[in-house]
């Protein structure tokens, strides 16, 4: 498994015979924070969902590189654990940021469940996931058969729901409303991984995930005994990216 700076590269490999879609998966070791940098080679049009601020250079390198011009920013949700790189990329470049309607944060274009974000001829659907907080949404992208979950849904894990609007039932009835009723074949790619893993299927989250696998009162009972220490930014990351991270 290759995942460090702008050597993350990993092209989508199930991409159905689409050979004008772009895909990278680029990893933040600080943060343990994914960002995706998917393209269509023919409009040239990008996008960059879950950008962070410390990796922006790394992130327009790779953009630059591969001659695509970065349309949108888009952030699953209001981080806790890292500053959004949206802010820095909007001074620099001509992309709009986008975040869900319902997350308190300012941005360019705010999105909800259904609503369509084309890049060239592909384009991401919005679904509603709160439960880690009330703006998560899950953006699926039916013609490669993916989707980007945010914390919603970590690899065999699930994002906390200890703090910013976080509440487990709810997040349990986003999980299998809106990931889990997708085809089982669909590749899920989270905002974070803390074990080395780099994607997993709607299918093996379904059976091996140790938390949602399990009925909705045992989830909320593992979720109320997670103890995990709060992210070390947490105190100025909520903060930023409530603006948009930084602009400044
Ligand atoms: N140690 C990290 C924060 C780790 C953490 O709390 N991760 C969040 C997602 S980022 S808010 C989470 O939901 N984790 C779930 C889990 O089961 O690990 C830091 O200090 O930044």
């Amino acid at each position: 498994m290759i995942r460090s700076g702008i050597s993350a590269i990993r092209r989508l490999s199930s991409a159905p015979g689409n050979s004008s879609f772009f895909f990278r998966q680029l990893f933040d070791h600080e943060s343990s924070t994914y960002t995706y940098l998917l393209g269509d080679l023919v409009s040239k049009e990008c996008i960059l969902i879950d950008p962070v601020l410390e990796q922006v250079e790394r992130d327009k390198q790779a953009v630059h590189q591969t001659g695509l011009n970065l349309k949108f920013a888009i952030n699953t949700h209001v981080h806790a654990d890292h500053i959004t790189g949206t802010g820095l990329l909007k001074k620099s470049t001509n992309c709009k940021s986008i975040i869900s309607k319902y997350s308190g944060a300012k941005a360019d274009i705010y999105v909800e469940d259904g609503d369509n974000i084309e890049f060239g001829q592909f384009a991401l659907t919005v679904r509603p996931t709160p439960g880690h907080t009330n703006g998560c949404v899950t953006y699926v992208l039916e013609s490669q058969k993916c989707a980007f979950t945010g914390d919603a849904l970590l690899i065999r894990g699930c994002g906390r729901t200890d703090f910013q609007e976080g509440d487990a039932a709810t997040l349990y009835d986003s999980v299998h409303a809106q990931i889990f009723s997708l085809p089982d074949d669909f590749t899920l790619y989270p905002a974070h991984d803390y074990k080395g893993w780099t994607a997993t299927s709607v299918r093996e989250e379904k059976l091996y995930n140790p938390r949602l696998s399990k009925s909705k009162e045992q989830f909320v009972e593992i979720m109320k005994n997670l103890n995990l220490a709060y992210p070390k930014k947490i105190d100025v990351a909520v903060p930023a990216n409530r603006v948009c991270g930084i602009q400044d």
